[in-house]
This record gives C-alpha cells, structure tokens and sequence, in this order.
C-alpha cells in the first residue's frame, strides 16, 4: 500500500472524533476563497473542529486548501458528486468527503484512497447499500423534509449500529430533537454559516451562532 494509504487509515479515527467530539457539522458554501481563512477563525473561535464545505462553488477547493491550514479545524468535502472532485478535494487537503446521496463510484473511489466518506442515505434501501459498502455512518440529506428526527428514530431500529448526520432544515429549534437521538452522529447545517452572513463578512455573528449551536449539543442553552 502507498504511504498515503496509512496517514489516510490514521485520520478515519481522528475524523471521527473530531465530528464526534461538537456533533456539529456547518456547511459551508463559499463564493469567494478570500473569505476563508477569516471563516476558518471565526468557527473556531466559536469552539468548532471540523467542517465541510461544499463543492457548490467553483471556490470549494481553494477554500479547503486555505481552511486546512487552520490547525484547530478538520476540514471535509461536500457535495461531492463525482471522482474529479473527491480528486479536487484530497489534492486540497480535505480530510474526509460528503455526498447528498449514495453514488457506488464516489464511495469505491474514497475507499480505494482511504479517505473517510459520508454518503447520503435517506431510506432503507439506500442505508443497506451503504451497509454493504462497509459503512456505518451516513448522511440523511434532507433531513426535515425526509421526515426529520422521527424518521431517523424509525430507521435506527433495524439498523442498530448505523449512524447519521441529519443536515437540511436543521436550526437552533429543532437540533435538540436531533441531538437527543443516540444515533445522530453528528447534525449539520447552514444556519451558523448564512449565505448573507459570509457575503457581509459578519465574522463576529459567525462566531456568535456557533458557540451558541456549539453549547446547544452541550445541553448549555
Ligand atoms: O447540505 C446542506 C444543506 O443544503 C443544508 O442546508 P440548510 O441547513 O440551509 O437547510
Ligand atoms: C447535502 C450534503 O451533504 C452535501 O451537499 O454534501
């Protein structure tokens, strides 16, 4: 195996702990890479590890790149739809991938490569293929509108050891719902990280939502 396959092997677990450790995952869409290093500050000030952002945006990898260079933040790739981008995003220092959706090619391409993956699984169908690929946890994308934490209740019956990151629709309202389920990994979301708030470069309001969202998973609100 190439030497990368190890450090790789070695992150699986740090990933995990560090989404683990907030259960909090914002989701970022960057217009601009400019704007990254200042977001990169202003979730960890706000007491966050780890992120993802997307590939909405022809910025995502250079904004990983810059982000990765945070020590204090585990940056991933989101809306990862094809090889080229998982590509994109190990080049740029992404430490793990996430889909919307459960796509066999972009799940064997990040296991050939080692890097941890989080594809979309939504239904039972597509949580038994992600199964058999191996995996155990996975995106529910969109969670609130997909049938939000009730739904992910009923399928964390059959599905014991299965794990989830319920990300659409979620806000400060209703992430409590999310975090009281054992099976929630981790909850993502966009409402610390608005669109409008990163376009007026409002850092301080960045930072004010997540510590906020940060002491919620605390039970400290
Ligand atoms: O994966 C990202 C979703 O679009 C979440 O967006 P939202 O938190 O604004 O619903
Ligand atoms: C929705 C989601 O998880 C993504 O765009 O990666």
């Amino acid at each position: 195996m190439p030497s990368i396959m190890v450090m790789y092997v070695t992150s699986v677990h740090d990933t995990e702990q560090a989404i683990g450790q907030n259960r909090l995952l914002p989701v970022v869409v960057l217009q601009s890479a400019a704007d990254a290093e200042p977001l990169a500050a202003a979730l960890t000030a706000g007491g966050l590890r780890s992120v993802e952002v997307t590939f909405r945006t022809d910025a995502a990898a250079e904004a990983i790149r810059i982000m990765a260079e945070n020590p204090d933040l585990l940056v991933g790739a989101g809306t990862v739809l094809t090889t080229t981008q998982v590509d994109a995003a190990v080049a740029s220092g992404a430490k793990f991938v996430v889909s919307p959706g459960f796509s066999p090619r972009v799940v064997n391409y990040c296991q050939e490569l080692g890097i941890p993956v989080y594809p979309g699984a939504a239904t039972a169908t597509e949580i038994q293929m992600a199964l058999d690929a191996g995996l155990e946890i996975v995106k529910f994308f969109p969670a609130e509108q997909v049938g939000g934490a009730k739904m992910i209740k009923a399928l964390a019956a059959p599905f014991k050891n299965v794990r989830f990151i319920p990300t659409g629709g979620v806000n400060t309202a209703n992430l409590p719902d999310y975090l009281a389920l054992p099976a929630v990994f981790a909850v993502g979301g966009t409402w610390m990280v608005a669109p409008d708030l990163l376009a007026a470069g409002k850092w301080d309001e960045v930072t004010r939502l997540t510590a906020a969202a940060v002491a919620l998973t605390k039970g400290e609100l």
